[in-house]
């Protein structure tokens, strides 16, 4: 069995302004989720913020119309305080509201973004499940489905950016309006103030978005190692190797380089941001020169210079927000684009448009023609010009050294793959043409690296037809062919116990017994071919026998696929196909073959002289 390739190391992608506002294209596609996610939510949290944006500009008048009134009573004390204290009031029932919205608003975010965290969870999840098993074996695909998978928490704080970015543009507008009204000119002194630190921003984060894609390979390999350096399932052999020192020295290495990258840009990006900040000090003082002399002058009151200088130095703040949050929402979408390309990925293994179901039983058989497979990325045949037919009610052994194509073939006949040439037919028809679902449901295989799931011993069993996870008396009858149930019944909490030990009150299996429990999988449904990759590798010699002797009568009339390394097993198949490097070299019934004195007769002499 392999396993996926090691990630490619990819160079950082350059990402461009242009990029980076074809991104922002993405943003209705993510308020599409957003509001998908809930509806209610996302429209209160809206209204909340329009309010929220009208609360400065209303402050700072009400500051304004208070100096004002203070100066008019101190320089005619005949005038009574009554309004001066209703304004007062005013102010401060704004500056309350004002803060209450802030507070509803921060709550509604959080909590839409958990939900959203959840919703876009559970859409990778379904969509993942969708996809072929060369996909996930695929580096690149990996990569993808990684970078998906950071966005549903990434991208919470996206949906509160766009929010907070719409929310301070209305807050912009009513402020601008007032400036306006007094100079227009402060305005285009305020943009030049601003403009230069939103493009060192923009292009501190195309930096940084470059850097992290291009680390994500390393990133995985680096969550890899923290998995092997600190699980219960390495554990074992961590220990026994000494391979901790190993692990930790390659954890150190990985990181030290992400510190450095990493380092080297925050610097940068920290001493540039500095020298634009003060770039917006100089322009706001200017303007604030700009209004004193107007005020010196008398052409302004002591009021207006107080909104005025208050309306400018809340605009710039809010620009400069605007501006550095423009390039976070903006790169925010280049990892929505990641986010969206996961889900554009389509399986391969395509379904026929008029579906055939699975015949009830099988008359003709599976058929071979010329089959050969290669996996992705790979330059070698794991299959090749394979033609047999796999007879209804047939046990059909497959025999080969490791690496000969064994799980290969079986997996073809399930179509987890779908070959790259050649044909499988069953009934004389493509299987392609069949129900994908109904062709699983009835082709059950246990794998030689079967799951050994952290769940209840009932539930191990229940994953063979999840259909039928209620089923007790289905669970128990499974166990029972699997001679599975005189373990359950020695379990401190029989059926309802919890395995393996990752969870309290687990209880860990050995090799064997795990098997049996995965065997009993294979009996959950009432599959009309029956696979079973190198299943009984861990029993001791009596379970084989015993397990078999079963298998074969509890198959009777079902067609039935072994891969065996042990010729005892073997042996009890109608016929026996011998793989050598992905092609049929020989196939026969044990006593044809030995008679034959083939490739079967010379393998079995070496088991059998172990024995002697
Ligand atoms: N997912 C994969 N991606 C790429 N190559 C693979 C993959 N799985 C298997 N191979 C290659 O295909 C060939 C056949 O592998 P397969 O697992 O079918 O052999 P097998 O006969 O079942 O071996 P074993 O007895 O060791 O289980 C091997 O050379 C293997 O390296």
């Amino acid at each position: 069995m392999n396993t996926a390739r090691p990630p490619k190391n990819k160079r950082p992608e350059p990402v461009t302004l242009k990029e980076r506002l074809d991104a922002l294209r993405n943003l209705p596609a993510f308020f599409k989720l957003v509001w998908q996610t809930s509806p209610w939510m996302t429209l209160v949290n809206s209204l909340l913020r329009i309010m929220r944006s009208a609360t400065p500009l209303g402050l700072l008048y009400v500051g304004k119309l208070i100096i004002d009134q203070v100066i008019k009573i101190s320089h005619n004390h005949d005038l009574g305080t009554h309004y001066l204290w209703q304004l007062v009031a005013a102010e401060f029932a704004l500056a309350l509201i004002s803060d209450g919205l802030t507070r509803a608003i921060t709550l509604m975010d959080s909590l839409l973004g958990d939900l959203f965290s959840n919703h876009t969870s559970v859409k990778i999840m379904a969509h993942a499940a969708t996809l072929d098993l060369d996909q996930f074996e695929d580096a690149e695909f990996y990569d993808k489905l990684e970078r998906a998978r950071q966005q549903t928490v990434g991208r919470t704080i996206l949906l509160s950016q766009v929010m907070s970015q719409v929310q301070d543009l209305i807050t912009m507008g009513f402020l601008a309006v007032g400036l306006m009204a007094f100079n227009p000119w402060l305005i285009v002194l305020l943009l030049i103030a601003i403009i230069p630190a939103f493009l060192g921003e923009s292009h501190f984060n195309d930096q940084s978005y470059a850097l992290t894609r291009g680390q994500t390979p390393e990133r995985r390999e680096l969550d890899y190692i923290r998995y092997l350096g600190a699980s219960d399932e390495t554990a074992k052999e961590v220990k026994i190797f000494d391979l901790s020192g190993f692990i930790i020295e390659r954890f150190k290495l990985l990181s030290n380089k992400f510190y450095w990258d990493n380092r080297r840009l925050s610097i940068q990006r920290s001493l540039w941001g500095t020298f634009f900040a003060m770039l917006g000090s100089i322009g706001y003082y200017a303007a604030y020169v700009f209004i004193i002399i107007k005020a010196v002058e008398g052409s302004v009151s002591i009021g207006e210079l107080a909104f005025l200088a208050g309306s400018f130095r809340q605009l710039r703040a809010l620009l400069e927000g605007i501006l550095t949050r423009f390039t976070a929402v903006s790169q925010g979408a280049i990892y929505l684009r990641d986010f969206f390309e996961f889900f554009e990925i389509q399986p391969k293994i395509t379904l026929s448009a008029k579906p055939l179901p699975f015949p009830k039983t099988i008359q003709q058989g599976f058929t071979f023609e010329d089959v050969g497979f290669r996996y992705i990325n790979s330059e070698r045949w794991a299959n090749r010009h394979l033609s047999f037919t796999l007879h209804p009610g047939e046990k059909l052994a497959l025999v080969g050294e490791n690496g000969a194509g064994k799980t290969t073939l079986v997996k073809l006949l399930s179509r987890l793959y779908d070959p790259t040439e050649g044909r499988i037919l069953l009934e004389g028809i493509d299987l392609k043409e069949y129900d994908l679902a109904d062709l699983r449901l009835n082709v059950g295989i246990i794998f030689q690296d079967y799951l050994r799931y952290q769940m209840s011993f009932a539930q191990n069993i229940a994953v063979g037809n999840i259909n039928q996870k209620e089923n007790r008396p289905l669970i128990v009858n499974s166990a029972k062919q699997s001679l599975a149930d005189i373990l359950a019944a020695k379990l401190p909490g029989q059926y309802d116990q919890q395995l393996g030990k990752r969870f309290a009150d687990g209880v860990e299996l050995s090799g064997g017994e795990w098997q049996k429990v995965a065997l009993a999988r294979a009996y959950m449904r009432d599959a009309q071919l029956l696979i079973l990759d190198e299943p009984t590798s861990a029993l001791d010699a009596r379970a084989e026998y015993n397990v078999f002797e079963r298998f074969a009568e509890l198959t009777k009339g079902k067609s039935a696929v072994l891969i065996s390394h042990r010729f005892s097993t073997v042996r009890m198949a109608d016929r026996i196909l011998v793989l050598e490097k992905g092609e049929l070299v020989e196939i026969g019934s044990h006593e044809e073959l030995l008679i034959k004195g083939g490739r079967y007769a010379e393998l079995f002499d070496l088991q059998a002289m172990g024995y002697r």
